[in-house]
């Protein structure tokens, strides 16, 4: 708190923590969300992550990046992941089965790893056996370390005396980071290659990346941009299959019917491909109100670039804002019995009597998430898949059992209490 209060007294950063009872925005026009500058309360964090989102130099260059990388997130483009994701669901069946004292959220982020490799940096990656539940514990490391040393690592005041008290933990957290860059950085290198030599074009991720204008995109802006659309892809959706398939397990009523809806339009043994996925209703509303629950990026932010006026209230240009997401999903006003987890509030005439701005998982406004469609659709493949093989319980009877910590992305600080029995 006293370095809360150094960093207002002197300026450098305003940080405004607007929960939905206060945000007006939401009300409105949501005027914030025009603004697509990210807040500046990372950009510390620059030594250590690179320039992920932006976050350091945010420059006129992000319109074009994400015109660019737009076209790899067309629809055409993604439903041809649907085998992939398919084929990495299964592996994450198999995985289930050898799961011991493992923490599910680790071993679902190797779902979502391995998919995102194939999917977006063409490349079916031999990992070998345990190296996925690494890399994810290495992610949640680096963010465990960098969130609880926060107002250390943005205060730039501290830096002496946060060096000198925390270097176990600096070194332990680049060491994390490294370990996830290091493979990206590895397939990066082995697919320019490939292009170089064989020149093969296609709509992927990756190869736009490496293939784009050099006045858009130096080589070293490309890689650290495949660096970021991992970290913003892998431990989001992993971490949102964890909580979902946990709450499956806390209502085997709600379980039953996502079973029989999968028997019903798929039946149990053969592939699941594109066209079954529009008949998964009942697993979509699951998703969404999994993401209501636990909207996995809980906090975004933004960086008024002039006065903003919401509703009786100025928040000054300069000011970086923080809006809990989570607070926005489980707030009384909006939602009726908030905890409570029940999909049928997407129905389609539920979602037609309130205003879209209740439920922003992935933010909104030009830059809200990129990966939304891809996420869902890997989402639905994979729930489709597991609970066709198992059946999950929990001892749990609340959500509010789960004790959250989050830095970018949102967890438990305990293992998930999930079961996973064959059927
Ligand atoms: C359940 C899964 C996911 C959730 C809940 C989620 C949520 C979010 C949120 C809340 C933001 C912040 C937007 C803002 O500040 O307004 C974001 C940004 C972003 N997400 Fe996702 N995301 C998910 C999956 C993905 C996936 C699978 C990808 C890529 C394949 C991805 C790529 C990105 C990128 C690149 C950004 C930055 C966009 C920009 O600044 O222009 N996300 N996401």
């Amino acid at each position: 708190m006293v370095f809360v209060q150094v960093i207002l007294a002197v300026g450098i950063v305003l940080i405004v923590m607007i929960v939905l009872s206060t945000i007006w925005s939401l009300h409105s026009k949501r005027p914030i969300f025009k603004f697509a500058q990210k807040y500046q309360v990372f950009d510390k964090f620059h030594p250590i992550f690179g320039n992920l989102l932006e976050l350091k130099d945010f420059t006129i260059q992000w319109k074009p990046k994400r015109k660019l990388m737009s076209k790899n997130f067309r629809p055409i483009t993604l439903n041809s992941f649907t085998p992939v994701f398919y084929k990495n669901s299964k592996l994450l069946v198999e995985e289930f089965g050898d799961m011991k004292n493992e923490d599910i959220f680790d071993v679902c982020i190797g779902y979502t790893l391995r998919a995102f490799i194939e999917t977006m940096g063409h490349k079916n990656h031999h990992f070998q056996p345990g190296e996925t539940s690494k890399i994810a514990k290495c992610i949640d490391l680096g963010q465990r370390i960098a969130g609880d040393n926060i107002v250390k690592y943005t205060s730039g005041y501290l830096l002496f005396f946060w060096i000198w008290t925390d270097i176990m933990d600096l070194i332990k957290l680049i060491k994390s980071v490294m370990a996830f860059k290091t493979l990206l950085r590895q397939i990066f290198g082995e697919r320019e290659k490939e292009i170089r030599e064989n020149s093969p074009t296609s709509n992927i991720l990756l190869d736009s990346l490496i293939q784009a204008d050099r006045k858009v995109y130096t080589k070293y802006a490309a890689y650290t941009d495949f660096v970021t659309f991992a970290f913003a892809a892998v431990d989001t959706s992993g971490n949102t299959l964890a909580f979902l398939l946990t709450l499956l397990g806390m209502h085997p009523d709600i379980q039953d019917k996502v079973y029989k809806e999968i028997l019903e339009e798929i039946g149990l043994d053969r592939a699941i491909e594109v066209q079954d996925l529009p008949k998964l209703k009942y697993v979509e509303r699951v998703i969404f109100e999994t993401l209501r629950l636990f909207p996995i990026a809980p906090v975004i932010g933004r960086y008024t670039t002039k006065d903003v006026i919401c509703g009786t209230q100025t928040i000054p240009k300069g000011v970086n804002i923080m809006i809990s997401i989570l607070d926005v999903h489980r707030n009384e006003r909006y939602w009726t019995d908030p905890l409570k987890f029940d999909p049928d509030r997407f129905l389609p005439e539920e979602i037609a009597k309130r205003p879209s701005s209740y439920y922003i998982p992935f933010s909104t406004g030009p830059r809200n998430c990129i990966g939304k469609t891809y996420a869902l659709l890997s989402l639905k493949v994979v729930v489709a898949t597991v609970v066709r093989h198992y059946r999950m319980s929990s001892n749990y009877k609340s959500v509010e059992e789960m004790d959250l910590r989050s830095l970018f992305t949102m967890r438990t600080t305990h293992n998930l209490d999930c079961q996973l029995t064959p059927r």
